[in-house]
C-alpha cells in the first residue's frame, strides 16, 4: 500500500496527542490486502504470550546457567553486574551449527555466533593475550590494562569481549521491551497473527494510520562501544578485523577518520552502527558539530583505547583528553563502562615508583604537555577512573620493543611496524634487505649492518636510510673474520684507500653483552624448536582428522615416525620459560658502571683512557665517532691504509654456534636454574 503524509495545521500538535506525531493517507486502498491478512487468522494457532514468556524464561534459565559457571571460573564483576550475563539468544543467528576444534575458546563465555566466525577464520585456539584478557573481561566484567607485542593478538583480545558484551546488553534490552509490549497488552489468547490484525485495527482507521516515531525500529540506534586508535590506516584494520569475527551477530561497525568525506561519515552514522572505531581529532569534530549517533557518546557500555603509548604523543594527547572528558559527562553511565587501555609499555601502571608521584603532584599545576608519557598515561587511567583493573602485561621485561621486518610478514603487519618505527621514538627496525631501498624515514639515527652486504649497491642504499635530507646519522658495519673478503672488495669498489674508522668500543664490557647475546639465542633456539614440535604435532592431528582417523589408534606410530615427545617438548619449554626469565634478569641489570649516564663509553681523546665513574660524557654515537675521526687525524696526521690480509682467511666465524641441549643435560640445566 502507498502512504503519504497529510498535511495538519499547527494548532493540533498543540494540544496532548501522545506520542502522535503525523498522520499519512492511503492512495492506493485495496480492502483485498486487508482480506490476506485476515485470511491468515485461519493459520493455526500459536498463543503470543506462550511463545514470548518461554523466550524469557529461556532467557532467565541462561542467566542461571552462566552465573554459576562465570562465578566457579573467575572472579567477581568490578559492577556486581549479573544482568549482563543474560545468555545471547535472539541475535545469535544459527547458533545450532556446531563449533567445532574450537575446544580452547569454549571457558570464555563467547555465543555462537561468534565461535562461528573464530571457525571460518580458522582461529581455531586464542594466542596468549586473548588467553588471559578473555576470562577476565567477558565473564568478569573488568576493566582491562594489556600490554603484548606486536601481531600478538591484541585487537580480539579487547574486540571479542565488546562483541560477545554488546550482544549480551542487546539480548537485556530485547527482553525488557518484550516484557513491556507484553505488560501493556490484553490478556487474551490472540494468536501473532490475529495481534497484527487486531494492530491494524486499533492503529489504522479507515484508509488512516498514525505514525508513531517511538517504536522500536525507528528508535534512535545506541551506540554501545567506542574504539579509538591514532592512525586512519589502524582504525581501518581494526574495524575490518572486528567485522570479519562479527559476521553472524548482526552488529554493524563503522569508522571515523580523518580524511574520509564528512558527507559520507555523516550517512555511515546514520545507519546507528553499535560500535564506531575512530582517531580522536576527527570524532571530536563531529561530536562537536551534533552528530546525533555520537550525542550518545557518554553511555558507551564499552571504550577501547588502542595503541595509548602512541595516543600519548605527538599531539593526540590533549585531543584524547577532552574526547575523555566528554565521554565521561555522566558519572553514574561512566561507572557501567568497561574500559580496555592497551599500550605497548605499562610498566609504570602497576605502580608508580615514588618519585614519580611526587612528579605527578607537580605536573597538576603545569600544563599537561608537560609530563612524560608515564605520567599521561596514568592521567589516562586516572580519567576513565579505572581502579582495579586486570593488568595483562606480556612484554618481555625490556624497554627495547624491535619491530620485525621481513618478506614473509603479511603487508598489513609490515605497514604497522613501519607506521610505529616512523612514530615511536628510540624505537629499532630489524629488517631484511626489503627495508633496504626506498624507505623514506626522516630522522633514521643509526644503521648497523649486522652481516656486511656483499655487494657495494646494498651497502649504499641500506646506509642511505640515515643521514637523510641535511640530517646526520651514522652506519656501523659488524665484520666478522669470514666476511673480510667482502668488506675489503666493498671498499675497493667504493674506491676507499683507507679502513673505515672503528667505533671505539670498551672489551671489558664485552663480556656481560656476550653473556646475554648467547642467552637470547639460546632462547631463540629453543623458542624455534617449542613451535616447530607444537606445529608438528599439530598438523598432524589436523591431518588426522580431515582423514576422519581416530589419532589414538595411531599415536605410538606418530610419535615414533615424528619423533614427537611430549614430555620433551614440555621440557623444553620449561627449559626456554626459565632462560627467558634469566635473560630479563641479565637485561635488567646494567652493564655499565653504577653512575654511568651516558650512552657509549668513549675513552678521553686527551689521555685515551676511559674516564672514571661520574665523568662519563653522554654522546651520541654520532658524535663519539666524530671524536674518533678527528682523534685519529690528530695522533697520527696520516691516513690508515686499508687492511692487506698476508694469507686469505679461511671462511670461520669466531660466533659460537649455540647447540640445543640433549634431554639429559636440559633436564640438568633446569634443576641448575631453579635451584
Ligand atoms: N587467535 C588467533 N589465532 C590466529 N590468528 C590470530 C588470532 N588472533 C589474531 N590473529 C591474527 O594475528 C594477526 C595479528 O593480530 P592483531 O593485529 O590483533 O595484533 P596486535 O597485537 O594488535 O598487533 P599490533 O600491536 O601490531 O597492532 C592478525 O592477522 C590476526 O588476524
Amino acid at each position: 500500500m502507498n502512504w503519504e503524509p497529510v498535511e495538519i495545521g499547527g494548532k493540533i500538535f498543540q494540544g496532548n496527542v501522545g506520542e502522535l506525531i503525523g498522520i499519512e493517507v492511503c492512495t492506493n486502498y485495496d480492502p483485498n490486502v486487508l482480506d490476506v491478512k485476515s485470511s491468515k487468522r485461519k493459520s493455526p494457532k500459536v498463543n503470543t504470550n506462550t511463545v514470548k514468556k518461554r523466550k524469557i524464561t529461556e532467557i532467565q534459565n541462561n542467566v542461571n546457567k552462566q552465573a554459576t559457571t562465570a562465578k566457579d571460573i573467575f572472579s567477581p564483576s568490578k559492577h556486581g553486574n549479573t544482568s549482563d550475563s543474560i545468555e545471547e539468544k535472539t541475535t545469535d543467528i544459527q547458533s545450532d551449527v556446531k563449533v567445532e576444534n574450537l575446544v580452547m575458546w569454549e571457558n570464555f563465555g563467547l555465543p555462537q555466533s561468534i565461535l562461528r566466525a573464530l571457525q571460518d577464520l580458522n582461529f581455531t585456539q586464542p594466542t596468549e593475550i586473548q588467553q588471559l584478557t578473555l576470562p577476565a573481561a567477558t565473564l568478569g566484567r573488568r576493566d582491562i590494562l594489556g600490554a603484548a607485542e606486536t601481531g600478538s593478538g591484541k585487537t580480539l583480545a579487547f574486540g571479542l569481549p565488546i562483541l560477545a558484551g554488546i550482544l549480551k546488553v542487546k539480548s537485556k534490552d530485547d527482553a525488557i521491551v518484550t516484557q513491556s509490549v507484553e505488560e501493556n497488552e490484553p490478556d487474551s489468547e490472540e494468536s501473532e497473527f490475529e495481534m497484527d490484525a487486531s494492530e491494524i485495527r486499533r492503529h489504522e482507521t479507515g484508509c488512516t494510520k498514525s505514525v508513531n516515531i517511538v517504536t522500536k525500529s525507528n528508535s534512535v540506534k545506541p551506540l554501545y562501544a567506542l574504539i579509538l586508535t591514532p592512525t586512519r590506516e589502524l582504525a581501518v584494520q581494526i574495524r575490518n578485523h572486528l567485522v570479519a569475527v562479527a559476521k553472524y551477530t548482526g552488529i554493524n561497525i563503522a569508522v571515523v577518520v580523518g580524511g574520509m568525506a564528512a558527507v559520507k561519515q555523516e550517512r555511515i552514522l546514520s545507519k546507528g552502527p553499535e560500535i564506531v572505531v575512530a582517531t580522536p581529532g576527527r570524532l571530536w569534530e563531529l561530536i562537536q558539530q551534533g552528530n546525533s549517533h555520537l550525542s550518545q557518546i557518554d553511555s558507551i557500555r564499552y571504550l577501547a583505547i588502542d595503541e595509548t603509548d602512541r595516543m600519548l604523543e605527538r599531539g593526540h594527547f590533549q585531543e584524547l583528553h577532552d574526547l575523555l572528558e566528554r565521554i565521561n559527562l555522566d558519572e553514574s553511565r561512566r561507572k557501567r563502562r568497561q574500559n580496555f587501555v592497551f599500550s605497548a609499555t605499562l610498566t609504570l601502571v602497576h605502580e608508580l615508583p615514588r618519585h614519580l608521584k611526587t612528579k605527578v603532584k607537580l605536573a597538576k599545576s603545569k600544563k599537561i604537555h608537560d609530563m612524560t608519557p608515564e605520567q599521561k598515561l596514568k592521567k589516562i587511567i586516572d580519567v576513565l577512573g579505572i581502579t582495579e583493573p586486570k593488568v595483562v602485561d606480556i612484554t618481555q621485561g625490556t624497554d627495547c620493543h624491535p619491530l620485525p621486518l621481513h618478506a614473509s610478514m603479511q603487508q598489513r603487519q609490515r605497514l604497522k611496524n613501519l607506521e610505529r618505527f616512523r612514530d615511536v621514538e628510540n624505537s629499532v627496525l630489524v629488517a631484511t634487505d626489503v627495508a633496504a631501498r626506498g624507505l623514506d624515514i626522516p630522522c633514521v639515527e643509526h644503521v648497523i649492518h649486522y652481516q656486511t652486504p656483499r655487494t657495494s649497491e646494498s651497502y649504499v642504499h641500506r646506509s642511505g636510510r640515515t643521514a637523510r635530507a641535511s640530517r646526520q646519522g651514522i652506519t656501523v658495519l659488524l665484520v666478522e673474520p669470514n666476511e673480510l673478503q667482502n668488506y675489503l672488495r666493498l671498499c675497493r669498489t667504493l674506491q676507499k684507500n683507507e679502513d673505515l674508522p672503528t667505533f671505539p668500543v670498551q672489551g671489558n664490557y664485552l663480556k656481560s653483552v656476550r653473556q646475554r647475546v648467547d642467552l637470547a639465542r639460546e632462547l631463540d633456539k629453543l623458542q624455534l624448536q617449542v613451535k616447530k614440535t607444537n606445529s608438528e604435532a599439530g598438523w598432524f592431528q589436523k591431518a588426522a582428522e580431515d582423514m576422519d582417523i581416530i589419532v589414538d589408534d595411531l599415536y605410538p606410530f606418530h610419535l615414533s615416525a615424528r619423533r614427537y615427545d611430549s614430555k620433551d617438548a614440555e621440557q623444553s619449554k620449561k627449559l626456554a620459560d626459565l632462560k627467558r626469565k634469566q635473560l630479563t634478569k641479565l637485561l635488567s641489570t646494567p652493564i655499565f658502571p653504577k653512575g654511568f649516564t651516558g650512552k657509549y663509553i668513549w675513552p678521553s681523546s686527551d689521555t685515551g683512557e676511559i674516564p672514571f665513574q661520574g665523568e662519563l660524557k653522554k654522546e651520541k654515537a654520532i658524535d663519539v665517532m666524530k671524536n674518533v675521526i678527528e682523534t685519529n687525524k690528530k695522533q697520527k696526521g696520516r691516513i690508515i691504509p686499508l687492511y692487506k690480509p698476508k694469507k686469505r682467511i679461511a671462511a670461520r666465524s669466531n660466533v659460537k654456534s649455540i647447540k640445543l641441549p640433549k634431554k639429559e643435560s636440559r633436564r640438568k640445566q633446569i634443576q641448575e636454574i631453579e635451584s
